[in-house]
């Protein structure tokens, strides 16, 4: 049985990721707002809008404090962000629905949402990855490291230096599957599990398009960052 370590420099490397992580989440606490009120398809389409433009200029920042990022070709970066800030905003969605939360209210927001204006084909797969998500019981530094291996995806559209980005998240990924092997220590599968999610993940996210354009109402209208970054 080899004996797993992580050495002082992958250390250091987790704590940048996770402060960072921690540091650029969206401000206004979006799972207690739904909590508050039930709002119209369209005021829910608008706070989705204003929730997810947010949440992209928090991934912006946070991918600068990625150790080696900045260092990436700059179209790269800029490819990087493009193709994986829907699927981080699905894993970043599904953290929100899987924290902790008093009795009752995670069973009181899943309405919230399925009544919130996304058509009913979108809901099961949404909410089947939510709960693979919470099943999961990430902690924190695992949390950030997901989402950093997401934009560390080599095979994105128009990125150039594949091997550049592919170094940069085996350099995550090992120091994720130390983190797994030490946290969970039962389930040498841990890993392997997570790794999956990122499948769904991006199964997942295909459907973006579709489901903002079936949301029911009429008339979308998007910021021109995530007409930029929806495909819209
Ligand atoms: C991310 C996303 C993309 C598409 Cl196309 C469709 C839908 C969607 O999110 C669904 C979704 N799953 C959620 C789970 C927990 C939660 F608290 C809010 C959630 N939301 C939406 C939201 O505010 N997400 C933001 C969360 C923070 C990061 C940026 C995104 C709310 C918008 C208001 C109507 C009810 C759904």
């Amino acid at each position: 049985k080899e004996k797993v370590e992580i050495t002082k420099e992958q250390q250091a490397l987790m704590k940048i990721i996770t402060d960072a992580y921690n540091r650029h989440q969206i401000p206004q606490d979006v799972a207690k707002k739904l909590l508050q009120d039930q709002y119209s398809a369209e005021e829910n389409f608008l706070l989705l809008t204003e929730m997810a433009t947010s949440q992209v200029q928090v991934l912006v920042e946070f991918t600068k404090n990625i150790p080696g990022f900045l260092s990436l070709d700059r179209e790269d970066q800029i490819a990087l962000l493009k193709g994986s800030a829907v699927e981080a905003m699905f894993l970043r969605s599904a953290q929100v629905f899987s924290r902790k939360m008093p009795s009752g209210h995670t069973e009181v927001l899943e309405e919230r949402i399925r009544k919130s204006g996304i058509s009913e084909e979108f809901i099961t797969p949404m909410f089947n990855f939510y709960k693979s998500i919470g099943e999961l019981h990430m902690v924190q530094e695992e949390q950030a490291l997901l989402t950093t291996v997401t934009i560390l995806t080599p095979d994105r559209p128009y990125v150039k230096d594949q091997q550049a980005v592919e170094r940069l998240q085996e350099t995550m990924l090992d120091v994720l599957r130390k983190l797994c092997v030490l946290q969970h220590p039962q389930e040498p599968q841990y890993f392997a599990r997570l790794l999956g999610r990122l499948t769904e993940l991006r199964t997942l996210s295909h459907y973006h398009t579709e489901m903002l354009a079936s949301w029911r109402m009429n008339d979308h209208k998007f910021t021109p960052l995530l007409c930029e970054i929806w495909d819209v």
